[in-house]
């Protein structure tokens, strides 16, 4: 696992760098896409090089984490809405080419079936851009999840409804009680992993994840097992790291043509 500690701007831009990298390298390349604030910045670098410097999503595919069931299709936060939005629309990229999980599904186990057969049959994420809860959630892998979980409905946690009510008005009771989201055997078995995470509220999350012993209490350690995973974090996500010191010699000693 990697630990880069930057500025917002700066971990925004080493993420762009490595999506620009593997679309260069890998025209038709699978992006692993989250929501959430965390990850806003980055949609912003890409959008602007696409405008500026022509990078190409024309032929990459994309699949979100995760999704609220029960939202209007025609709902703002739905993360399906949020995501064109964020990064479809801006870049260029066909709607159909990136899919979602379907929170409007009858049978939403089978949409949860059908979604990891998507994943499958397009070769598997390449890249996963990623969040992480204040609960230690990645994807809405809450506490307690199965560490081989795969995608599948999962009820939020109480902390993450009150985390993610400023998107729906401050009210709480708006934000939905359940959720489709790949699961944490899902998200490991992209190829590379690269989470962002800023603010003191990220704190203990980020030690956990980073530091922690692997444990669905704090599902994102899973990440720890990951033979290609990337942290980005601000100085404040960074704040409870016991080696922050090793993390930041490793990184300033790191040859450039390395990447991430
Ligand atoms: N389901 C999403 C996650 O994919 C996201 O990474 C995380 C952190 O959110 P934010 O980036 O807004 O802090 O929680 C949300 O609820």
């Amino acid at each position: 696992m990697e630990v880069v500690i930057a500025t917002p701007q700066e971990l925004a831009v080493l993420a762009a760098d490595a999506v620009e990298a593997l679309l260069r390298r890998k025209p038709d390349a699978v992006l692993g896409l989250a929501t959430g604030s965390s990850p806003l910045r980055v949609y912003d670098e890409l959008a602007r090089r696409h405008a500026e410097t022509g990078l190409s999503f024309a032929q990459a595919r994309g699949f979100m984490l995760d999704e609220y069931v029960g939202l209007a299709a025609d709902h703002p936060e739905r993360y399906r809405n949020v995501i064109e939005k964020e990064i479809v629309s801006r870049v260029g990229w066909a709607p159909e080419r990136v899919q979602g999980p379907d929170g409007l599904a009858e049978d939403l186990a089978q949409a949860c079936a059908a979604y990891e057969e998507s994943i499958a049959a397009a070769g598997g994420v390449d890249l996963q851009i990623l969040g992480i809860g204040t609960d230690g959630h990645i994807g809405f892998n809450e506490p307690g999840s199965s560490l081989a979980s795969r995608t599948r409905i999962k009820t939020l946690t109480r902390q993450t409804r009150e985390d993610n009510a400023r998107f729906f008005g401050g009210e709480v009771d708006q934000v939905p009680r359940h959720c489709l989201t790949q699961g944490l055997g899902t998200i490991m078995e992209a190829r590379h992993l690269v989470l962002l995470a800023t603010g003191k509220g990220k704190a203990e999350a980020v030690h956990q994840l980073v530091e922690g012993p692997v444990s669905a209490m704090w599902p994102a350690t899973i990440m720890q097992m990951h033979p290609h995973a990337t942290v980005l974090l601000d100085e404040a996500a960074a704040s409870r790291l016991q080696l922050a010191g090793y993390y930041r010699q490793t990184y300033a000693s790191k040859p450039q043509w390395q990447g991430l």
